[in-house]
């Protein structure tokens, strides 16, 4: 069967790793139950992602069904640094997308490929008023756990005292949750966050929560059964993690913005269980003493180790990490240090211990269910909830952090008695059948009759059944999207006027 007679969906992301990860594993997903998947998201970062992984606009066979990238110019110059500034960079693509994505959904239509419903991930709410302008169905794939969806929806209703200026140091006690230290709650919530743009954006998306159908998340049910539980009976909650495993159509797409270095031939040099795998994701920086004392404590532990030492981006205004004097040297073959790695292959390999980790969701995910230990050190956001869960209530790790805001050196004494503490010993041993438990959950989660395959099969019929009911028409009056087509920059068609004239009239 061609791509062209199969029922369609459109994807929209947050330009961010952790946000492009997980949609596109949904799309995959839902490619491969014979859907029709077009995933976009801004050309700076498609240009990255085409040069790194590889993405092409040609439909991809996965599974039954096909995947395509097709992404637009946010209007920006290519070089432009207030992409690095939220408050600037979120308003813009609102202010392109609400005409840009209308428009490559008309010239889809136009193919033959008519869009029957929109999916976007967090940051970019505006990605549903489209939708409703069109006449689309739109859901939204939340991409953190469910519990922290919780916390930012008591918040954003203001249903429980949060940590204020007059009362900081507060306990949390939310329904069906355990009791959350003061900074254990997601931090954009405390009022001395330096990120209040990323609260800002993820509040944005509770502003617009009543306007996709479906609430998809990237969890299990047996993770968090009694928050998914009482977080459904108010949202249309639909869990459908861990998504990164396709058991059904493998496929090579991948949507990393850098090149992985190759890891996996000098992980099957070394003895099973012998390497600690070391990242903190794509976005969080330490500082440089922090770095000296994770080098030092690698070093001391006697470990092997895969370490991930991303570049910062130009604009972001955080200074190059270097590593202490002679260390490559002193590591010798025991340790490799790399810009980027191959995250799901590493975890997956029986070389591997543990995962120091920063506990953002997707490796948070990644980790449970590859059966794999970790060492929790947080930083922000919801990766200090995160890390109070794999420690405490999954009891797949321990602590070495407790977040960027108690701004608080880990000595490496400290690095490497939590290193030993995760790799030997009874609590490694303990900790390591854990998780094992965790992975086979997740598999039963996500295999034939399991609860997420069940929900992504109910996802999938409502979207080919409000296809079939919405006849795949070309969109509708777009009344709202007419006055900001004159203030957009390149990208955009001259013809984008006229069509909305027509379609108005
Ligand atoms: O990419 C960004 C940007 C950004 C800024 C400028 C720009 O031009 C493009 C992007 C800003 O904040 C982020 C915050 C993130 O938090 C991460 O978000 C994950 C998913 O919500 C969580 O699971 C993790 O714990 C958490 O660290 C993840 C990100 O990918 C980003
Ligand atoms: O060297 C690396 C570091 C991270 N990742 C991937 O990047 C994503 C990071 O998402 P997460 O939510 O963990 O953290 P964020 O980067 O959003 O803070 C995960 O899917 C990782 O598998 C990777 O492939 N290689």
């Amino acid at each position: 069967m061609g791509s062209e007679t199969l029922v369609h969906v459109f994807l929209v992301s947050f330009p961010g790793q952790g946000h492009v990860n997980p949609l596109l594993r949904l799309g995959k997903r839902l490619a491969s139950k014979g859907l029709l998947v077009t995933f976009s998201t801004p050309e700076s970062i498609g240009k990255q992602m085409r040069k790194a992984s590889g993405c092409s606009d040609e439909p991809s066979p996965v599974g039954d069904g096909f995947i395509r990238f097709e992404f637009f110019e946010d209007g920006w110059d290519e070089d432009e640094p207030r992409r690095q500034d939220l408050d600037q960079y979120l308003p813009q693509l609102e202010k392109v997308g609400k005409v840009v994505i209308p428009e490559m959904i008309r010239k889809n239509a136009e193919r033959g490929r008519p869009v029957s419903c929109l999916i976007n991930n967090p940051f970019i709410p505006w990605v549903s008023d489209v939708a409703e302008s069109l006449g689309l169905p739109s859901a939204m794939l939340w991409v953190q756990s469910c519990a922290c969806f919780a916390a930012y929806y008591h918040y954003y209703h203001n249903l429980v005292r949060f940590p204020s200026e007059e009362a900081m140091e507060i306990d949390i006690q939310l329904p069906c949750m355990p009791l959350l230290k003061h900074d254990e709650v997601p931090s954009f919530l405390y009022p001395t966050t330096p990120y209040p743009f990323l609260r800002r954006a993820i509040m944005g998306q509770y502003g617009n929560l009543e306007k996709p159908f479906c609430i998809l998340m990237d969890t299990f049910h047996a993770l968090e059964a009694e928050i998914i539980e009482y977080m459904s009976k108010i949202c249309p909650i639909l869990t459908v993690g861990p998504l990164f495993k396709n058991p059904r159509a493998p496929n090579a797409v991948r949507g990393d913005f850098m090149k992985a270095d190759d890891c996996i031939g000098w992980l099957d040099s070394k003895p099973p269980k012998s390497v600690v795998y070391v990242s903190f994701g794509s976005v969080v920086y330490l500082k440089q003493d922090q770095w000296d004392e994770i080098a030092y404590g690698l070093l001391n532990s006697g470990v092997n180790f895969i370490w991930v030492m991303k570049p910062p981006h130009k604009d972001s205004g955080y200074t190059v990490l270097t590593l202490p004097d002679g260390f490559l040297e002193k590591a010798g073959d025991k340790g490799k240090v790399v810009q980027w790695s191959p995250q799901e292959q590493v975890l997956a390999h029986p070389s591997v211990a543990c995962f120091v980790t920063h506990c953002g969701w997707n490796s948070t995910m990644e980790a449970l269910t590859s059966g794999m230990p970790v060492v929790a050190f947080p930083q922000w956001g919801d990766q200090v909830t995160d890390a109070k869960y794999l420690v405490d209530i999954f009891k797949v790790g321990v602590r070495m952090c407790r977040g960027e805001a108690e701004d608080k050196l880990i000595t490496r004494d400290v690095v490497e008695k939590c290193l030993l503490e995760a790799t030997v010993g009874p609590k490694a041993a303990e900790m390591q059948e854990n998780a094992l438990k965790w992975k086979a959950e997740a598999e039963g989660a996500i295999a034939e009759g399991g609860s997420s395959e069940r929900n992504l099969q109910s996802f999938v019929d409502e979207v080919k059944r409000r296809s079939v009911a919405g006849g795949e028409a070309l969109p509708k009056v777009a009344v709202d999207l007419v006055e900001e087509v004159g203030g957009i920059g390149k990208g955009v068609e001259k013809s984008t006027t006229n069509w909305k004239m027509e379609i108005v009239s």
